[in-house]
């Protein structure tokens, strides 16, 4: 099996000093980062656009997950166009176009996610398997970073896991993954880590990204 991922959310980093929260991921040996965008329909809160993603981007070959928290009514291109490996939809704002975003941004050269925010059951990805690269599971409320880990989660982890059988799907697992959370996350099935404000204030996350590479999952 291949080594779990990490990649910590900029969004959580402090953004007077987003220079220097790019170089510490890259230090800490991650595997890339997570950009989290909002724009306070689908989620409560604004965070950046495409605009910002194109330049961390073009400093750091740390590859970009870009987990779109947004209405998609108005269509994705400005996300499609940046030089980023991961698109990430949430199921939740599909609507009827849902199979061809999916499709068109593996089109477009990129691995295509698909996120569930915490309400949504596991099985409702399974219209979608053929679809996508990778699944993200909410295991907070989507719209802000620092809150707590929902335990409740882990089962719908171990399901999607169960669901994705010998498919080539990354597992992703997003909110309140911190030093406590984290190995129960891996095994309850996951082997793609999202980390925002546990990694950014951690004394020695360089330590912490190999012990999380180094985990035995099942
Ligand atoms: O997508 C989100 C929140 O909507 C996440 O990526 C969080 O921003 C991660 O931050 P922590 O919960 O790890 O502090
Ligand atoms: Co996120």
């Amino acid at each position: 099996m291949s080594p779990n991922r990490v990649s910590p959310s900029i969004f959580a980093a402090d953004f007077w000093a987003l220079g220097e929260a790019v170089r510490l991921c890259e230090e800490a040996g991650v595997d890339g980062i997570h950009y989290d965008v909002m724009d306070n329909h689908f989620v409560p809160n604004i965070s950046f656009g495409p605009k910002m993603i194109a330049d961390l981007c073009a400093r750091t070959s740390l590859p970009a997950d870009v987990h779109l928290m947004i209405d998609l009514h108005r269509g994705i291109e400005d996300y499609l166009s940046l030089p980023v490996e991961i698109i990430t939809l949430h199921l939740e704002s599909l609507g009827k176009e849902g199979h061809n975003l999916l499709k068109t941004i593996r089109q477009r050269g990129k691995k295509a996610g698909l996120s569930l925010k915490p309400a949504t059951p596991a099985v409702a990805v399974e219209p979608y398997l053929d679809d996508i690269d990778l699944i993200l599971v909410m295991t907070v409320e989507p719209g802000f970073s620092g809150q707590k880990f929902m335990p409740e989660m882990l089962s719908k982890i171990s399901e999607i896991r169960k669901i994705i059988a010998d498919r080539e799907i990354l597992l992703q697992v997003d909110g309140g993954v911190n030093r406590e959370t984290y190995q129960k996350v891996l095994k309850a099935g996951a082997n793609f880590l999202v980390i925002g404000s546990a990694f950014f204030a951690d004394s020695d996350p360089k330590n912490w990204a190999k012990q999380i590479h180094e985990e035995q999952t099942a």
